[in-house]
């Protein structure tokens, strides 16, 4: 590289650092950090037919855990009515073997989800362990959308409505010292409406962002989305909320996600919202696929000039082949394969490798 060039992406590029050793100056690369939201367990098993059992939530949330997930969506705390999957969070999130430095987030819509979590924290505040153990949570996320007729679905209000309430729910939730995170669904594309104007997924960002939300994610609930839509929108959005206040939330429904994952981080998106094995889709968007999967955002950022940042347990990322061994454990447990593309491959070769060292003969590998 020349050294004008270097100068040049040193300018432009903060992962770039100049060292100077032995009097020769050289660049050393460093990562841009790139944060993954675990939403396998609640925007993913939400959306199963079947009503999962207790145990495995547990054993699925603590598994990710340990394969370095900093960021779990553990469940919601919804009405059962709307939702049924989802009962039992509370009972799944005081059971979890919680790890420091996790946050177990849960989805909560209303006042009466907050009371339910509130409950749960008070239950645990006052057993024996509570000052030698996290408590189950310390982050909610609040949800509406960018159209009335999803906000109606959703939630059965309209998108004022559901601000008007969310706002002192918020406010409550930060007072007892929890993270409050918001999510604006169909930020590309409605259901019931179509395309959507980002004018007003900008509005609704803003609001949440506003009303003391950390991080707003932006969900592309259809999972129609192309890199060019979701770069209008992202520019869109980021005139009143901070590129960094956002997260990428993409479902996979047209292949699309991996590249939206890409096309949010190249305009200054940190975190992204992914789901093992990409389990999940959204109850009130019929025929849209899961997020986009773990294992493929793994897999695709690798060698790339993003990090994703991790536990220990994944030595300071989230470790790839154990994302891919839950993926297919739970995928197992829903009776059916995973559907992460790079689960699937990083599976076969590694039943490939495993058939050549039994048997010493070459096998085709990918
Ligand atoms: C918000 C409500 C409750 C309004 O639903 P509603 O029917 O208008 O509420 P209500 O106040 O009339 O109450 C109806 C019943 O629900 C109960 N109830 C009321 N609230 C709760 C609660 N928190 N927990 C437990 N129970 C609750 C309440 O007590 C009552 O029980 P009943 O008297 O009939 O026995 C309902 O619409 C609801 O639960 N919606 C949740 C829908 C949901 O979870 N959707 C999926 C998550 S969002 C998503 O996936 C998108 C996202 C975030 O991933 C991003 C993306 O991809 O776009």
């Amino acid at each position: 590289m020349l050294a004008s060039q270097l100068r040049s992406k040193l300018r432009s590029n903060s992962f770039a650092l100049l060292n100077v050793c032995k009097g020769r100056k050289y660049a050393t690369e460093v990562k841009i950090p790139v944060n993954i939201v675990e939403v396998g367990p609640r925007d993913g098993l939400q959306n199963e037919k079947g009503i999962i059992p207790v145990d495995v939530k547990v054993d699925l949330i603590e598994k990710l855990a340990l394969a370095g997930c900093q960021n779990i969506e553990a469940g919601s705390f919804v009405s059962p009515k709307w939702i049924p999957q989802m009962a039992g969070t509370g009972e799944i999130i005081s059971r979890v073997r919680r790890l420091p430095d996790v946050h177990y987030a849960v989805l909560v819509p209303n006042q009466k989800g907050l009371d339910g979590l509130v409950s749960v924290l008070n239950a645990h505040n006052s057993s024996p362990d509570a000052d030698s153990v996290p408590p189950p949570s310390d982050e909610i996320s609040i949800f509406t959308a960018a159209t009335d007729a999803f906000a109606q679905a959703n939630l059965n209000t309209t998108i004022a409505e559901s601000l008007a309430k969310l706002a002192p729910v918020a406010r409550t939730a930060l007072d007892k010292g929890l993270r409050v995170r918001g999510y604006v669904s169909v930020v590309i594309a409605c259901p019931y409406t179509g395309q959507v104007d980002y004018k007003k997924v900008r509005e609704v960002a803003k609001e949440l962002f506003q009303m003391g939300c950390y991080e707003v994610s932006l969900g592309d609930t259809v999972g129609r989305g192309t890199p060019s839509q979701i770069a209008e929108m992202l520019e869109e959005v980021k005139k009143d909320v901070p590129v960094e206040r956002l997260a990428g939330h993409f479902h996979d429904t047209f292949g699309t996600a991996v590249a939206n994952v890409f096309t949010a981080l190249e305009h200054g998106v940190r975190t992204i919202d992914s789901s093992v094995g990409g389990l999940g889709g959204c109850p009130y968007s019929p025929g849209a696929t899961g997020n986009v999967a773990t294992e493929d955002v793994l897999y695709a950022l690798q060698g790339s000039k993003y990090k994703v940042v991790g536990s220990e347990y994944g030595n300071g990322t989230i470790d790839l082949e154990k994302i891919m061994d839950i993926g297919w454990w739970i995928s197992d447990k829903l009776g059916r394969e995973s559907i992460s593309r790079a689960g699937r491959a990083l599976r076969a070769k590694k039943i490939r490798d495993a058939d050549m060292a039994k048997d010493g003969k070459v096998h085709a590998k990918l």
